[in-house]
């Protein structure tokens, strides 16, 4: 209650909220629909374009103001449409939510940014590694854009379902320039959206990769039926080697045990709604990842960011057992049973 009256208090004239009139959405998955519809719902004339490649849903999205591929059964705000056409979905836009699953980022990137002007803050909302560069999404976007372009990485536990059901969400917001993470706070910022900020870039993006090969190992454990002992153990562990890669990476330890870290771990690790925790467990009860991809319509980002940590681990020289064997029981490498005696055969260490 009291949160929502310092809210309404910060909504007056002149806020970022006030002044803005569009903003595009870069990809109409569930998340960049949600989180759209989180904008939209916040501001009837606010214009919410999202940009999306189906027609047929595009179709849906306007004439239905339902997303029937990604989020069944919810319905829209009418200021939320959708186009295929960049341009168009472009021009005007103050700001631009990138919601496109990272490996296909690169792609997109290069072929909108004719139309995206480079004073445009982006938004990103994607988590993940890139497969060959191992670029996160700060690096990535400025070398597929060739230019600097301001943007912003928002983070956190969050599920798509629970941002459109309007369910209360905590989130940060990682800029380097400080001014421009508190306009997105005072952006999404609403009686059930609370925004951290802080300019740990490197911390928020590297616990928002890293935390969906832990919740594939979490799913893997389940899958098995470990026990809840043997959850807690590798979740702890998982948490620890997270800490050391982000710390040589140079991130901020208050950083880890903030929302894009330990929230987004526990969300991602024991929710049922989490992808990445499904793919672990229909791993851990038998079922080839050919077969579990070929049958999920949605992205599972740590299957891809699983590869590019055993190359991290690698370079930086620090021992990350959980979240390599991940990589080693996707590869084939391993299976889950192989990599549950290897990771409980390892050496009894001094806690670090
Ligand atoms: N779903 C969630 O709860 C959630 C929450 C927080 C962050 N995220 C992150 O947001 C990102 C997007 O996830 P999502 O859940 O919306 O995924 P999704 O699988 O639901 O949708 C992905 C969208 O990206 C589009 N897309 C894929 N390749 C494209 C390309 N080459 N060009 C243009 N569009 C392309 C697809 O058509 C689809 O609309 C991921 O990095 C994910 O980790 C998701
Ligand atoms: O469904 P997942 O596993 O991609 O997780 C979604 C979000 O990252 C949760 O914050």
């Amino acid at each position: 209650m009291r949160w929502s009256k310092v809210f309404r208090t910060r909504k007056l004239a002149g806020s970022p909220l006030e002044a803005a009139k569009k903003i595009v959405v870069f990809g109409g998955g569930s998340f960049g629909t949600a989180m759209g519809c989180a904008l939209a719902r916040q501001k009837p004339d606010l214009e919410v374009v999202l940009l999306v490649r189906d027609p047929y849903l595009c179709k849906d999205i306007n004439q239905l103001h339902e997303n029937t591929r990604y989020l069944k059964g919810f319905k829209m705000p009418p200021n939320v449409r959708a186009t295929t056409h960049a341009p168009e979905a472009i021009a005007g836009a103050q700001y631009a939510v990138h919601a496109v699953p990272v490996q296909s980022s690169r792609a997109f990137l290069q072929g909108i940014k004719e139309y995206l002007p480079s004073t445009v803050p982006i938004i990103c909302v994607s988590k993940g590694l890139e497969v060959g560069s191992g670029q996160m999404m700060s690096e990535l976007i400025p070398s597929a854009l060739e230019r600097k372009q301001p943007a912003v990485f928002l983070s956190g536990p969050s599920f798509a379902k629970e941002v459109m059901q309007n369910r209360p969400t905590g989130v940060v917001a990682a800029c380097k320039d400080a001014k421009l993470a508190r306009t997105v706070q005072a952006l999404f910022a609403s009686p059930t959206m609370r925004v951290n900020t802080t300019t740990d870039v490197v911390g928020v993006e590297i616990c928002g990769a890293l935390k969906n090969v832990l919740a594939i190992a979490a799913g893997i454990v389940e899958g098995m039926d470990l026990g809840h002992n043997a959850l807690a153990a590798l979740i702890a562990q998982g948490c620890s080697e997270i800490r050391w890669l982000a710390e040589k990476l140079g991130a901020k330890p208050t950083t880890m045990s903030g929302l894009s870290g330990l929230g987004d771990i526990m969300l991602t690790c024991y929710g049922d709604l989490s992808r990445n925790r499904s793919v672990g467990m229909r791993l851990g009860r038998g079922e080839r990842l050919e077969d579990i991809i070929a049958s999920s319509s949605q992205v599972a980002e740590g299957v891809a960011t699983a590869g590019v940590v055993v190359g991290l681990a690698r370079k930086y020289r620090v021992s990350l057992p959980v979240l390599t064997a991940v990589a080693q029981v996707l590869d084939n490498n391993l299976t889950a049973r192989e990599a549950v005696f290897h990771i409980m055969n390892l050496p009894q260490i001094e806690e670090a």
